[in-house]
């Protein structure tokens, strides 16, 4: 089976500048209140049908987070994979029915992956493949989830065994834009979502799960579906996901203030793993999404970056949470 603000920008730089207690659990939510109240969507139409305190938090953060960076004019625009990218999808579609685009003006939308494809689909907008995108083309923004978002936006992704083709969309795209809700924000990856998602070639699995665990993850794992004679989960390139614990990681910034991101005893930072896990044979990607943004590789005169250069959390107390990056100010 495939499974598949105006908003007042406080940086994470200005964040860490403030010297908030860097216990873990402490920063986030100590961040969340600072921002929660400061932006909620201008308008937002009634649900179809009425949403627990998570999934409305999931669907605030969609609409304001289209509300910041969609347009009608748009060429291209990728659409990840989840639970809640289903809000993206439905606040630009909503968007587009009260901002319509330019006269025989094509929004084309591309998918991550299976669902995402049916998602777009159900939702009237017009996909198109990743690979028939014209060849130097660059998507306008991409809209997709994440299982984590640490203090520099670095990301845990492929809970949902999509992560290759979210890469393939956000390094292709000028932006990313995550959306989440409140329990996804933390200022270390790993500290509430458990291990990483990896995508192996089924043949090599065995070696690379031997590889982890030399590498310091406790207990790696091929991801079954909960049916368990119906054997590992299969991803949309019919590939495996082996989940990887590992210690929390150190942000690049931990690693610049003397903390130890060797790897050595266990904790690493999360570019160093990244890297390291992306050279053993057989794995295709791994799911932290790290290093440099879209507007920094453009500003390098690069293209597309792996991490968002905002993230929108929906917030317990109705209000949206919103993290960019220095650049976006
Ligand atoms: O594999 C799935 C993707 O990376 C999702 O974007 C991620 O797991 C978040 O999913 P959800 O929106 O369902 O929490």
């Amino acid at each position: 089976m495939l499974v598949s603000c105006r908003i007042p920008t406080l940086t994470t730089r200005t964040l860490r500048a403030s010297r908030l207690p860097t216990t873990p659990l402490q920063t986030p939510q100590l961040l969340t209140r600072l921002l929660s109240t400061m932006a909620t969507p201008d308008s937002i139409p009634p649900p179809a049908k009425p949403l627990d305190a998570i999934e409305s938090a999931k669907r605030k953060a969609a609409f304001r987070a289209v509300q910041d960076h969609f347009k009608s004019s748009y060429n291209f625009v990728g659409i990840g994979s989840g639970s809640t990218i289903v809000y993206g999808v439905e606040a630009i579609k909503h968007h587009l029915s009260t901002n319509p685009p330019p006269q025989n003006h094509m929004n084309w939308f591309v998918p991550t992956g299976w669902n995402s494809r049916k998602v777009i689909e159900e939702a009237g907008l017009v996909p198109i493949n990743f690979d028939s995108l014209p060849g130097d083309a660059m998507l306008d923004v991409c809209f997709d989830g994440a299982d984590e978002v640490d203090a520099e936006l670095n990301c845990i992704k492929g809970g949902g065994a999509c992560l290759f083709q979210e890469k393939l969309v956000a390094t292709r795209s000028k932006r990313f834009i995550c959306i989440a809700d409140y329990r996804k924000q933390q200022r270390r990856l790993l500290t509430q979502w458990p291990s990483i998602p990896i995508e192996v070639a089924p043949i090599g699995h065995v070696s690379v799960l031997r590889e982890l665990e030399l590498l310091g993850s406790n207990g790696p794992k091929i991801r079954e579906h909960t049916l368990a004679k119906a054997g590992p989960i299969q991803t949309d390139q019919s590939f495996y996901i082996i989940d990887a614990p590992f210690a929390k990681l150190l942000t690049p910034e931990d690693v610049a203030e003397g903390a130890d991101g060797s790897g050595k005893g266990g904790v690493w930072e999360v570019s160093a793993l990244a890297e390291r896990i992306k050279r053993i044979t057989g794995v295709l990607e791994v799911g932290l999404f790290y290093g440099m943004n879209g507007d920094q590789t453009q500003a390098a005169g690069m293209k597309g970056g792996q991490k968002p250069v905002a993230a929108y959390f929906g917030m317990e107390d109705g209000g949206v949470s919103v993290q960019v990056a220095p650049e976006l100010k």
